[in-house]
């Protein structure tokens, strides 16, 4: 499945927010398992649409791509029964040791410690798609996105990594742009698609919150 040449086409594809939508609508099952395989398609749709973006983004979208690929190669591996949710990721790899608890050792690219990261991304998603959802024609891309970078992800980078973002989003396109990039016509319907994406990823980020709070998992290294 990693790397395949159908998956490197899918990704040359244009972005459309409403792929990412769809993989949101199917993330969570009816007793609120998260899908694996779903959360890793609407990351993988939040990167074709970051590398339309340009080349500035590129040290961004490699380290999601990286966390990407370490979740598909899990799912696909020996063990990939284990990873069809995030609920049985994190009981398959507590249960087998296979967590670094509390400093890096044997286990670097766990399952559990890579989704941390990308769901930390969530959160600044998440306030992002809402800053925008809610802006007007004078909001500022650069400033919405770090607004919601500063009070969300940034707590969790070192300086220069806060630097380096800070750098890439005064590169964002102006409002209009970035609404047209999102491929779901006018900037009216694409608002209304934000409408739509926004408490499904909330959901999958409170299911998910909620479950790494009661197994002790939010601060792994
Ligand atoms: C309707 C859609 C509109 C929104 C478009 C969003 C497109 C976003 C696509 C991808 C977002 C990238 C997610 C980045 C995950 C970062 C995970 C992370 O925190 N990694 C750091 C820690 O990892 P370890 O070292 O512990 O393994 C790593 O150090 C990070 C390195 C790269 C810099 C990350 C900066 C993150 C900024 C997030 C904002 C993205 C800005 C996109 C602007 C549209």
């Amino acid at each position: 499945m990693a790397g395949s040449v159908a998956e490197g086409e899918e990704d040359q594809k244009k972005f459309c927010l409403q792929e990412v939508l769809d993989a949101y609508k199917m993330c969570l099952s009816e007793d609120k398992e998260v899908s694996l395989q779903h959360y890793v398609t609407g990351w993988r749709g939040l990167v074709k649409l970051l590398n339309s973006l340009g080349s500035v983004f590129s040290f961004i979208s490699k380290d999601a791509v990286n966390k990407i690929q370490i979740l598909v190669a899990l799912m696909a591996g020996d063990s990939g029964s284990h990873y069809s949710t995030v609920q049985l990721m994190v009981e398959y790899e507590l249960q087998n040791h296979l967590v670094d608890l509390t400093k890096r050792g044997n286990h670097p690219e766990s399952g559990c410690r890579t989704l941390l990261r990308l769901h930390r991304a969530l959160r600044w998603l998440q306030l992002f798609l809402e800053s925008l959802r809610t802006s007007t024609e004078d909001s500022k891309t650069s400033t919405m996105c770090s607004e919601a970078y500063n009070v969300s992800l940034s707590q969790y980078h070192p300086w220069v990594v806060r630097k380096a973002a800070g750098m890439a989003f005064c590169m964002l396109p102006g409002r209009q742009e970035f609404f047209a990039a999102l491929n779901v016509g006018s900037t009216e319907q694409a608002v209304a698609v934000l409408g739509e994406a926004l408490p499904l990823i909330s959901e999958v980020y409170q299911v998910t919150e909620e479950l790494y709070a009661q197994r002790n998992l939010l601060d792994l290294p």
